[in-house]
């Protein structure tokens, strides 16, 4: 969405891109923004960096946000040096990611994919005890890397849900995650029931080497590329499962798919890809594989929701209002029945830029 500087009364105009084309390059978003644009709304798939920040600045614009919680796709300190605002959409992609987390992680522990193939198929002829028998969840290990929103939600929902343990990782401690847990467990035990533990890790490899299923929800910077590399996957368990709905060049592709040829029972969950949209060879053909087209934040009301958390941050830019005190309580400009307040939702270079905070 292209936003001019024809302004009705309070209201400002919007275009909305409708190109046929699913990713725009660079040169599509040149010729987009032409000579006057205040603001742009993109997506994760363009590529924001000196040449399209300088061109905003050209055409007047002084705001940019993504429409999503991610901006590995942007650079910010091209859009500092612009003077751009950066905006993202935390919070409304937390449970519906970790909801998409949470069903790869069962879809590949209990081959439903596969075996949703095989029916199809026509293969069934008959119950059989070794027909697609796969791994139990309750009471195994749960390993999180980025215990962050939505790595958080997952492990909550792993715990609850299949009473797992749990083993982290994240540079922060997540505090709030292991009260959870202990409280939880306090729960279980007071029922009669094996409580559920929790472990913060001092290494990622910790994590690797002890858990049975493993989320990755960190940031995609240069300190988590490739973070699933050759080494690593030989430190997990032979049948572990593996599950990625962070950003594709967070795990080594190619060398992922040797690991699940080598080792045919463990498996993997995947939503995200390191050359998106394709696959890395062999990949499709792996089995032990279930594979999504990024839709983990796919739900209605999260796509509203950080459609609006993405417009009002370029509106209220453009209006000059303050930056929100808190990106992690975007609640008040989610309400349907009330006025947003008048600020920006989520300013990612807010600081650097020396933008006003409003209070909450
Ligand atoms: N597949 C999809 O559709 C979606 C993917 N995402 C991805 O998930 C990511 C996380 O989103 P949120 O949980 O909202 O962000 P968040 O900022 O709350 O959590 C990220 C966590 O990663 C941790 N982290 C950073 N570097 C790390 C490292 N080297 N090792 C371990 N942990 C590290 C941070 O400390 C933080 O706790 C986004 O940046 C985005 O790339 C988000 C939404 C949907
Ligand atoms: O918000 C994000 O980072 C996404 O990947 C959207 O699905």
């Amino acid at each position: 969405m292209m936003i001019t500087d024809a302004e009705f009364s309070c209201m400002l105009s919007a275009q909305i891109c409708t190109e046929k084309k699913t990713i725009l390059s660079v040169d599509d978003i040149l010729a987009l923004i032409g000579d006057h644009c205040h603001g742009v709304i993109g997506q994760l798939t363009e590529d924001w960096g000196e040449v399209l920040f300088s061109a905003l600045k050209r055409a007047g614009g002084t705001a940019f946000s993504n429409m999503a919680v991610g901006y590995n796709n942007v650079d910010v300190d091209a859009a500092n040096r612009n003077g751009i605002a950066i905006g993202n959409t935390p919070g409304v992609l937390t449970e519906t990611t970790a909801e998409l987390a949470a069903s790869l992680s069962v879809a590949a522990a209990r081959r439903i994919v596969e075996a949703d193939q095989f029916m199809r198929a026509g293969l069934y002829d008959g119950w059989l005890p070794h027909l697609f028998v796969g791994n139990l969840l309750k009471g195994q290990t749960v390993g999180v890397i980025g215990a962050g929103r939505i790595g958080s939600a997952y492990a909550r929902m792993m715990i609850e849900g299949f009473k797992m343990n749990l083993i982290y990782f994240d540079l922060y401690q997540s505090t709030r995650l292991e009260k959870f847990v202990t409280a939880y467990g306090q729960f279980l035990k007071a029922n009669g029931e094996q409580p559920v533990t929790w472990k913060r890790a001092s290494s990622m490899e910790e994590v690797l080497r002890e858990a049975d299923v493993i989320s990755l929800h960190p940031v995609l910077d240069k300190t988590t590329y490739h973070l699933i590399n050759p080494e690593r996957l030989a430190m997990m368990k032979k049948e572990a499962v593996l599950v990625n709905a962070s950003r594709g060049p967070v795990i080594d592709e190619v060398a992922l798919v040797e690991h699940l040829r080598a080792n045919p029972m463990f498996r993997v969950g995947l939503d995200v890809f390191e050359d998106e949209p394709y696959m890395k060879p062999g990949l499709a053909e792996m089995k032990n594989a279930v594979v999504v087209p990024h839709i983990a934040s796919a739900s209605k009301w999260t796509r509203e929701g950080m459609a609006t958390l993405a417009a009002l941050n370029v509106l209220g830019k453009i209006k000059g209002y303050p930056v929100w005190g808190n990106p992690n309580a975007v609640e008040p400009f989610l309400d349907e029945k009330a006025a947003p307040p008048p600020a920006c939702p989520s300013i990612v270079n807010a600081k650097q830029l020396g933008l006003p905070s409003s209070k909450l």
